[in-house]
């Protein structure tokens, strides 16, 4: 005779994270969402037994996400929220409570290009000093920028072998999390002022650079900081590549214009690089 019986239990698909791009002639507008499912009802069977019928499969609750998202669009978390929810509860008898959980990622606009965002959170500045009888180097810095233009992003062209799937694109969203390092020539610089002014230009050669390629943003955007302070002689950036994947919305008889899609966050792609001024000081430890 058993001992046991099954408590409170719940089960749902975990932080799916969707992004829904509208067009408004060039103004583009993103909501981006990490949802989190959890349905309870009559689970006892799948617990006790294996008997999977009254199992919503979480894949199912992940591609009601996407589906909901292209057909209904997502007015609100709020409201997408209680689409779902009120769905998986109606839809099906075992299913007594369904409890979904939404986090928004609100973006800025960063420029006039109506398609070019930041991510609402802000990044953390930073600074290296090193410092010895021989010399003074000073790196200044920042990170966890993330940013995102939903339109001027193709990628093609690219080697393919036999292993390559990757389907080529003329047009795709191009976001990161930018890591930007840059070396200034003299330990004697405007802090305060430089580095907004650098901000500033990383922020618009990734929103202005028509980019086939994240390399190429990469290379657009340390030049236009070299470009914009002539105390800089080096800039070092660290870029992955925060894919978005459009979502096939085909099997739910949805068609999804690039306007519905999957945020990956592993694995990504690792862009890095540096742009160095013609005839930059030695930076001896200043990297290390
Ligand atoms: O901008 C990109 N550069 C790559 O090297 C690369 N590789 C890949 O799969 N996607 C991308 N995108």
């Amino acid at each position: 005779m058993s001992r046991s019986r099954l408590g409170p239990n719940r089960y749902g698909k975990a932080e799916t994270h969707v992004v829904r791009v509208t067009r408004d002639g060039g103004t583009y507008h993103i909501r981006d969402l990490t949802v989190s499912v959890a349905i309870s009802g009559d689970m006892e069977a799948v617990h006790l037994t294996g008997d999977n019928s009254a199992v919503l499969t979480t894949d199912t609750q992940k591609n009601t996400i996407f589906a909901f998202a292209g057909k209904y669009g997502i007015e609100s978390p709020e409201a997408f929220g209680l689409l779902l929810a009120r769905h998986f509860v109606g839809s099906q008898p075992a299913i007594h409570h369904a409890k979904v959980s939404i986090e928004e990622h609100a973006w800025d606009r960063i420029t006039a290009t109506g398609h070019s965002f930041a991510r609402r959170g802000g990044e953390t500045r930073t600074a290296v000093v090193h410092h010895d009888d021989a010399a003074t180097h000073v790196v200044s810095g920042l990170k966890d920028l993330v940013v995102l233009n939903s339109a001027d992003s193709e990628f093609w062209g690219y080697v393919k072998d036999e292993y390559t799937t990757l389907p080529e694109t003329r047009d795709r969203i191009l976001a990161t999390e930018v890591t930007a390092q840059w070396r200034h020539a003299s330990a004697d610089a405007d802090w305060e002022g430089s580095y907004p002014e650098a901000r500033g230009h990383l922020l618009a050669a990734f929103a202005g650079t028509y980019s086939l390629s994240l390399q190429q943003t990469l290379y657009a955007m340390g030049d236009r900081l070299l470009d914009g302070l002539p105390g800089v002689c080096e800039v070092r950036l660290v870029l992955p590549n925060k894919h978005h994947f459009t979502v096939d919305l085909e099997p739910f008889a949805l068609e999804n214009d690039n306007e519905i899609f999957y945020a990956a966050d592993r694995p990504y792609g690792l862009i890095e690089g540096a742009v160095v001024r013609d005839g930059a000081p030695d930076p001896g430890p200043a990297w290390s």
